[in-house]
């Protein structure tokens, strides 16, 4: 069950920041890093981001600035202390590496429900760390940042409770119901489950989430003695000078247990109406709210299937040019949440998850990501992830629900999706 958080909610923090200066750091520096290892660089990260596939480890090492928003805050406000931060980042020397900016926040920061278990992250952090590391390819480079901006006060998280997601069969038949009756039209519920992670360390988890979901972005953000690890299969969205691209990414079949299972499985999955309808919301929506940031949106007509190691699912990749004065965080603004982890109409959507999912998501599904002050960034969906800390995890997945949903299989994929987690764990 949820308890109610006993301890204070960490307030967000008011002092101007002063300007901060990035420095490149030298080769032999770098060096001395780069020879440290992965494992180390793991063990030690702050902040991890990595995109196997692109060749991509960021590194984010100490800390220059973070500031913790109170529980109950969320994007919004992350949002305007990142822009903040931003303009007293000065930007970096041409060719030298840009310092990059940190960001994650709550699902739901109206949710009046509050687990213990998320207090020390609060409602939403910006990390700048103090030395960050990244390698692109067989390219290493790095930065420092120093900086006099006030660190948030954190505070120790509670244990983590066994979560009861008994209802959680009964919440998706509620909610089929409610989408019969013409209330909405699809609502992601949501489940969580406490696994014991034995003297698995989480960069050891990293590494295995690394190996085993290569075409995701492995990430993580560390809190005292808590970690929250994931391996994000959806991008939120990204910019690179100037272009825009964004994901479309709901529909889902496990993988099959043979290649000819398999593609029965993916031919099921594109052939099917209610996948598609689920998956069809997300476009819509993108193409509604990105539509007066971007021009020239570039959006395929059909999807495809984007297979992972435990599950395959609808995907379609969108892109297009950034409107001028507009940002990737009015993006991440606009999109957040997709129907892809809220649901369509968003408002009943949300409602409807807090009323039937009676749990705190705390940072599960919420927009987790990075921005320099030159406007590149990406962020993803804090989908696939875990909470880790006192020998235990808390993995949390969920399911689009619509009218055509069977609790039973909403259930089934939902069980697939913790495996993308405890498969590694429990390895
Ligand atoms: C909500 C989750 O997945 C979303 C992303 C891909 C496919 C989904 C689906 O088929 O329901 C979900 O929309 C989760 O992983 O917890």
């Amino acid at each position: 069950m949820i308890a109610t958080s006993t301890s204070q909610p960490t307030a967000s923090l008011t002092a101007a920041p002063e300007a901060i200066s990035a420095t490149p750091l030298s080769a032999g520096t770098v060096e001395w890093y780069r020879t440290r290892g992965e494992r180390w660089l793991r063990e030690h990260a702050t902040v991890t981001w990595e995109r196997p596939s692109r060749g991509l480890q960021v590194f984010g090492l100490g800390t220059a600035t973070r500031r913790v928003g109170a529980r109950g805050e969320g994007l919004r406000e992350a949002r305007a202390a990142i822009e903040e931060l931003l303009v007293g980042l000065r930007e970096s020397p041409a060719g030298a590496l840009a310092p990059m900016a940190f960001l994650a926040a709550s699902f739901d920061p109206g949710n009046p429900l509050r687990d213990p278990a998320w207090d020390a992250f609060g409602g939403w952090q910006i990390l700048l760390p103090a030395i960050t590391i990244v390698r692109r390819g067989h390219q290493w480079s790095g930065v420092a940042c120093a900086g006099d901006f006030p660190a948030g006060l954190i505070d120790e998280a509670a244990p983590l409770e066994e979560q009861t997601w008994a209802h959680l069969g009964s919440a998706i038949a509620e909610a089929v119901a409610e989408i019969r009756a013409g209330r909405y039209q699809k609502v992601v519920l949501a489940g969580s489950r406490v696994i014991p992670v034995g003297h698995t360390a989480p960069a050891d988890i990293i590494a295995r989430l690394v190996a085993a979901f290569p075409t995701t972005c492995i990430f993580s953000i560390r809190v005292g003695g808590w970690t929250w690890l994931g391996a994000s299969p959806e991008p939120l969205a990204e910019v690179q000078h100037g272009r825009l691209s964004v994901v479309s990414l709901a529909g889902s079949r496990r993988r099959g247990r043979d290649s000819a299972e398999d593609a029965a499985l993916e031919a099921e999955l594109l052939a099917s109406e209610k996948e598609r309808w689920e998956h069809r919301l997300v476009v819509e929506a993108i193409r509604q709210e990105v539509g007066e940031l971007a021009g020239g949106l570039e959006i395929p007509g059909e999807p495809t299937v984007m297979k992972l190691a435990n599950i395959q699912h609808l995907y379609t990749p969108i892109a297009a040019s950034l409107a001028p004065g507009a940002s990737l965080l009015d993006v991440v603004g606009r999109l957040h949440p997709t129907p892809a982890v809220g649901g369509w109409p968003r408002d009943a959507a949300l409602d409807a998850i807090r009323r039937l999912e009676r749990m705190d998501r705390g940072w599960y599904a919420g927009p987790v990501g990075w921005v320099d002050p030159s406007g590149n960034g990406e962020f993803v969906v804090g989908l696939r992830t875990a909470l880790v800390g006192g020998g235990r995890a808390r993995l949390y997945a969920g399911a689009g629900i619509v009218a055509d949903s069977a609790p039973a299989a909403e259930l089934e994929e939902i069980e697939t999706k913790f495996d993308a987690l405890r498969g590694v764990i429990h390895r």
